[in-house]
């Protein structure tokens, strides 16, 4: 059983619950289970991403934190809230992924309606700074009809953003945006965070998630496959050390340090997963420490040290490796089950 997380004073602004909470959520489109259990959330202030494989089920689950979809079972709390309750849909910001705006009107226009759709009151100044921030301040009165695929997106931002929302959701935000344009959704999302505005980002664009998510959700065939900080997910911190001179002494002190790899980068150069098993520490904290004791002690055995430098695992290969480690563990589970059937 889960237990919803505490709420702040009824029909107030809930400030004390987490921007979105949800509980073994499940969803199947008739045959199909899109989403099998999926349990997670989004604290005020915090930047969460969410990735995985097409069809692994982040839009759906999206769906159903907003209130658009209804999950066959499994609980929501948006802002404190029931997801599909007025209130907390006015706090959310929502970038969903396809959407089309009435051709016929202008930028300026689309996002008026929209202010008037939330019942906000976004004075017109404001209206057109929204604008400006997604670099369309210059076409606000130009027909949405004629604009590229990457106006469009930076326009839903807008739309997104207009309403001063506490909670914004962007699927795919970036998909039709050139370097530049996804540089500025990225300040556009760091420049929320310092608001304390939470947000959550869709997106396949893996570099763009590691660089401003606190936090990230790996969904695989409608579960979750593994969440957790940057710190947590990218795991145990490695760094690349060139010595000559090693010694037996110095063979032991670097064992007591990790597990030492050799190859690859020549005869002088290993590299060392850090271990400490000290409670309490992060891998930043515990390499901090570690590495200066280590080169401290392999000098004073004799040892020349002629580089450290840290081995980054970029979050790419970590959700490539939870994604492949996923299949190869279902592919040996259907292997064992054929085994069973024809004994
Ligand atoms: N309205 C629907 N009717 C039937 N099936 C649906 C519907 N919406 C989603 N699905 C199915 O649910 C599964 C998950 O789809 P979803 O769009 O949530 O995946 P996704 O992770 O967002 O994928 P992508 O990265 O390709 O956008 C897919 O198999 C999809 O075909």
């Amino acid at each position: 059983m889960s237990v919803a997380p505490a709420v702040g004073t009824a029909g107030g602004s809930l400030p004390d619950s987490p921007a979105v909470w949800c509980s073994h959520l499940r969803k199947r489109f008739r045959r199909h289970q899109a989403v099998h259990d999926v349990s997670l959330q989004v604290g005020r202030g915090e930047v969460v991403g969410l990735l995985g494989p097409n069809g692994a089920g982040k839009t759906t689950v999206i769906k159903m934190l907003l209130g658009l979809v209804t999950p066959d079972d499994g609980e929501v709390l948006l802002l404190g809230r029931p997801a599909g309750d007025p209130a907390a849909r006015a706090g959310v910001g929502y970038l969903p992924e396809l959407f089309r705006y009435q051709p016929w009107l202008s930028a300026a226009e689309v996002l008026a309606l929209h202010v008037r759709l939330s019942g906000a009151d976004v004075s017109a100044a404001e209206q057109r700074d929204r604008l400006d921030l997604v670099g369309l301040g210059a076409r606000a009165a130009d027909r949405v009809g004629g604009f590229s695929k990457g106006m469009q997106q930076r326009l839903g931002l807008a739309v997104a953003l207009v309403a001063r929302p506490r909670f914004v959701v962007l699927d795919e935000p970036t998909s039709a945006l050139d370097p530049l344009g996804r540089a500025d959704v990225r300040d556009v999302v760091l420049g929320l965070r310092e608001q304390g505005v939470a947000v959550m980002l869709n997106s396949h664009l893996i570099g763009e998630v590691e660089r401003v998510c606190d936090r990230v959700v790996i969904l695989d065939r409608g579960r979750v496959a593994a969440a957790g900080s940057m710190t947590e997910l990218l795991g145990q911190q490695q760094v690349r050390l060139r010595l000559t001179g090693l010694t037996p002494a110095a063979e032991q002190r670097l064992a007591r340090a990790g597990a030492v790899h050799r190859g690859g980068d020549g005869p002088d150069v290993l590299t060392l997963s850090v271990r400490d098993d000290r409670p309490g520490q992060d891998d930043g904290e515990r390499v901090g420490r570690v590495v200066p004791e280590l080169v401290r002690d392999l000098a004073a055995l004799g040892v020349d040290v002629h580089a450290v430098e840290p081995v980054r695992v970029s979050l790419e290969d970590r959700l490539l490796g939870i994604l492949r480690g996923a299949a190869d563990e279902r592919a040996a589970a259907e292997r064992a089950a054929g085994e069973g059937v024809a004994r």
